[in-house]
């Protein structure tokens, strides 16, 4: 019992419980009233509302939420309300008078717009009690509201479907211009609760006390069926809606009518209120005045109606049905009601008119709600649609990952496409320096509007008209892109530990751009240069009588360093500018370049085996322009030094290569030889180390290629990789997966590894201390044993014999490796167990070990230790 009632509490927790307490609503019921008023939106104009049984407050939040500033709001319960800013509460019971005079106290003269009423009984008693004191209470909240309405103005009350919700909905009839049950989302489907609305208040002058009479409501109302007799409306209705079901009359016979067949003229049924009680009553409709035979003769009045009126007690549903349908169009015929309204608000709302009974209402009303979900089912569908639309475009754009696709996206995010796929509130704020963000939701914004308008695309077509428009556009789309991407990176550097440890890796080193293996990166171990470009590269140099501390005049001239381009100077490097200043001099005085209208990267570029023969003229007008303005500077600084200024303007020739900074394509670089010559001392020290130098190296012993092929390798597509106003994200992108295909063989990888093997495979320190040791003490037993001899050979009282084998003797013991003895190590347990003295077959040294021995030992060596550290102390 207890488990089950347990269950059934937990199952109350459901979203809008959740909801409530998310949006801090005292009571998961402020959801009903909430999307009341979003139909009929009775809140925002009222400036002044009571609502009846508020506590603990749900209702009162929701109004004073919705209601404009500065309203009245006055809730009462018989339970005390915490207080709620801008509300008026009071614990009173709503069915006494000093609940009436409090309200009235409360609100001076002033009228209500809006009376709320939610009350339920305080008791647990049985269905039909409960429905009872329900709508006694729904009948003395009426009873305030029609007192303190304002004419038009709106109740909303709550009330249970049971037999009394048709007397509670005619007498609402009656006080109000317009009667709507509905049953809010929110409200469970299993309760029995309906929603009633009452708009438009009539304020008649005078009401019937009667209304407000539960005896008279409930009782009198069913009276006035056409039986005058007290049998309940219900049954009426039964054997109206279900005429199939048999069903004895076991109330007996209505009080003062003892007939059993009754008759009932066509005039009555037309003009009764519950037509539905009038054919459950009466057996027969005649059409006996003048009146009632004038309709006979109607296009409306059909021969089956006709013959319906004869017995009604043998008619079935569809009988009824169009004997309904011949009485709505007679009323309609002789103006006593206006046209049917649309069929759809006739769905949509349960409009309490004599023809559409409890049934039905509740049929429409569970119509409505499915229709309702279906609606949101499919808007949630589209919008997750577009979402996953968005994110594959996203990822088309390598802005994403595809890990990103099918997380499920909250609600909150699709406002900006997806949380998982950049944090956009980073991208926001890092567009908001550029606009960017408010031009996109613009766009979002302008994409909204044309779903929900669907035409739209003409307009979007005349912005776009105009060519400037449209590039503005894409370059906006472009910078709103990179703003992305800056948020997206700046996210993952956040969130991946991989991601900081490669962008640190790329700062600290540069590109892996191959240049084959003319050219490559100083902080390579791979001294491949050597095998096939230095050579050739020094060659030429000694050609040309060029030195390499050229270069350092280039640095030290400020000539622009292009990215990737130069090998950065290490420290080797630098250790040999001494070195490189002293050949300068020398270099200076050297033979003058073959060419000296080349630049020096031209002259070892063309100096190639393949050039040969070929008669070279380039033109570098860069150069000439150059070497004639440092010509004037040289002539401006010293105008005496003729020979000087030429020496100069020799050199100048080669050291000074002004190069475009904006120069997109890379030029052969041969700086740093020096550098060269140290990494070649490297490689002859330790090797190659790199399989790329090892492959290298085996395809030129083996003359698959030549050196000048090897050369001309170093100039291929990677090397001339302009990079200048490529975004960042392209640039990255690149950076995966545009990478030079670099030649390595098995064979190259499987011989460095056997390399580091054996590397592996060399003793560690402590071996060859080891070893040391074992060779020192052999060296010191052969002396002692050398020393030794030398006083057998000395004395004199033995043969030479004797001597020699003496000394034999102890040259063997010295140089003898002493082998350590084996010491036997005998458990005590078994047939050893107890033994005292030397166990039974074992020969040689032996120590006796038990279970105990280990931990004896230790317990020993720590009491010892103890006792040292107290004496210390
Ligand atoms: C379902 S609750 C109302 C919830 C409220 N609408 C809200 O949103 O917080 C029903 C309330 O009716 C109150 N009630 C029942 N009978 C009452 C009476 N005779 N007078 C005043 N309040 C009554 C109960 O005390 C209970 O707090």
């Amino acid at each position: 019992m207890g488990k089950a009632q347990k269950k059934t509490g937990k199952g109350r927790l459901d979203k809008y419980y959740k909801l409530a307490k998310e949006q801090g609503y005292r009571a998961r019921s402020a959801f009903k009233l909430i999307q009341l008023n979003k139909k009929y939106s009775f809140l925002e104009s009222a400036r002044c509302c009571i609502d009846l049984c508020a506590a603990p407050g749900g209702w009162l939040q929701v109004a004073s939420k919705y209601m404009p500033v500065n309203s009245v709001i006055v809730g009462v319960d018989l339970v005390p309300i915490k207080p709620i800013p801008r509300v008026v509460t009071f614990a009173s019971d709503i069915t006494t008078p000093q609940c009436r005079n409090l309200i009235r106290a409360e609100l001076k003269d002033w009228k209500a717009d809006v009376v709320l009423h939610d009350g339920a009984p305080n008791v647990g008693s049985a269905w039909v009690q409960d429905a009872y004191g329900q709508s006694e209470l729904v009948l003395m909240s009426m009873k305030l509201a029609v007192e303190f309405l304002l004419k038009g103005g709106t109740f909303v009350t709550k009330v249970f479907r049971s037999a009394d919700y048709n007397n509670l909905i005619w007498v609402f009839n009656q006080l109000f211009g317009k009667v709507e049950a509905t049953k809010p989302p929110s409200s469970r489907n299993v309760s029995a609760e309906i929603f009633v609305v009452c708009r438009d208040f009539l304020a008649p002058k005078h009401i019937d006390p009667k209304f407000f009479d539960p005896k008279h409501v409930f009782k009198d109302l069913s009276a006035m069926a056409p039986g005058e007799g007290g049998v309940s409306s219900k049954n009426y209705h039964e054997s109206v809606f279900q005429p199939e079901k048999k069903r004895r009359k076991r109330d007996g016979y209505d009080e003062g009518d003892y007939i059993l067949f009754k008759k009932a003229g066509a005039a009555e049924f037309i003009r009764c209120q519950d037509a539905v009680v009038f054919l459950g009553s009466i057996n027969k409709i005649t059409f006996d005045t003048e009146e009632e035979k004038e309709w006979l003769k109607l296009d409306i009045t059909t021969s089956d109606v006709v013959a319906n009126c004869e017995d009604l007690k043998v008619l079935g549903k569809g009988d009824f049905k169009a004997l309904m349908r011949w009485r709505t169009a007679l009323r309609e015929e002789i103006g006593l009601e206006v046209k049917t309204k649309h069929a759809e608000e006739l769905t949509e709302v349960v409009e309490v008119t004599e023809e559409v009974d409890e049934e039905t209402a509740i049929q429409n009303e569970l119509e409505r709600l499915n229709a309702e979900a279906a609606a949101r089912a499919k808007r949630d569908r589209r919008r997750a649609n577009e979402v996953k639309t968005r994110t594959i475009q996203r990822m088309q754009l390598q802005m994403t990952a595809p890990l990103d696709i099918g997380l499920e996206q909250s609600d909150a995010s699709l406002a900006f496409g997806q949380d998982d796929i950049f944090d956009l509130d980073g991208a926001t704020k890092a567009m908001n320096s550029r606009g960017g963000a408010k031009r996109l939701e613009e766009e979002d914004d302008a994409e909204d509007d044309d779903e929900d308008e669907g035409g739209s695309d003409a307009e979007n077509e005349d912005v776009l008209d105009s060519e400037e428009e449209r590039e503005r556009k894409v370059e906006g789309l472009q910078a709103d892109l990179d703003g992305l991407y800056d948020a997206y990176r700046d996210r993952l550097r956040e969130r991946d530990a991989k991601f900081k440890v490669k962008e640190a890796r790329k700062n600290n080193k540069a590109r892996e751009d191959w240049y084959g293996i003319a050219k490559k990166d100083s902080d390579d171990e791979d001294e491949s240069e050597e095998e096939g470009g230095w050579d050739k590269m020094e060659e030429t140099k000694e050609r040309l009588g060029e030195d390499s501390s050229s270069d350092e005049s280039d640095n030290d001239e400020g000539a622009p360093v292009r990215a990737g381009q130069k090998r950065p100077m290490d420290s080797n490097a630098r250790g040999s500018q001494q070195i490189r200043k002293k050949a300068r001099t020398s270099a200076a005085s050297a033979a003058p370049p073959s060419n000296p209208q080349l630049n020096r990267a031209a002259q070892v570029w063309f100096s190639q085996d393949c050039f040969a023969g070929l008669d070279i003229d380039i033109e570098d007008d860069e150069a000439e322009e150059d070497v004639q303005m440092d010509e004037d500077e040289d002539e401006d600084e010293d105008d005496g030094a003729q020979d000087q200024a030429q020496t100069s303007d020799d050199e100048d020739d080669f050291e000074v290569v002004p190069q475009d900074p904006d120069d997109s394509a890379y030029m052969w670089d041969v700086e740093n030889e020096n550098e060269d010559e140290l990494k070649e001392a490297k490689i002859r020290k330790h090797g190659l180390v790199t399989p790329e130098a090892v492959t290298i190296a085996q395809k030129l012993v083996n003359r698959e290629k030549t050196r000048t092929e090897l050369i001309n390798d170093g100039f291929n597509r990677y090397s001339l990789n302009a990079k200048d106003g490529l975004p960042p994200w392209f640039l990255d992108d690149e950076d995966k997966h545009y990478k030079p295909n670099i030649p390595v063989t098995k064979e190259a990888v499987d011989a460095l590894r056997a390399k580091m093997r054996a590397l592996d495979a060399r003793p560690i320190k402590k071996v060859a201390e080891a070893k040391a040791r074992k060779k020192m003490r052999a060296a010191q037993r052969l002396e002692k044993a050398m020393k030794k001899a030398e006083g057998v050979n000395e004395t004199t009282d033995i043969t030479e014999r004797e001597k020699a084998k003496q000394i034999e003797k102890l040259m063997q013991k010295g140089m003898a490796n002493k082998q350590k003895k084996e010491v036997k190590l005998v458990v005590a347990k078994g047939a050893h167990k107890g033994v005292k003295g030397r166990p039974k077959g074992v020969k040689g040294r032996y120590v006796m070990v038990d279970s105990r021995m280990k931990k004896e030992l230790r317990a020993r060596k720590r009491k010892e230790r103890a006792t040292k550290k107290r004496k210390r102390t």
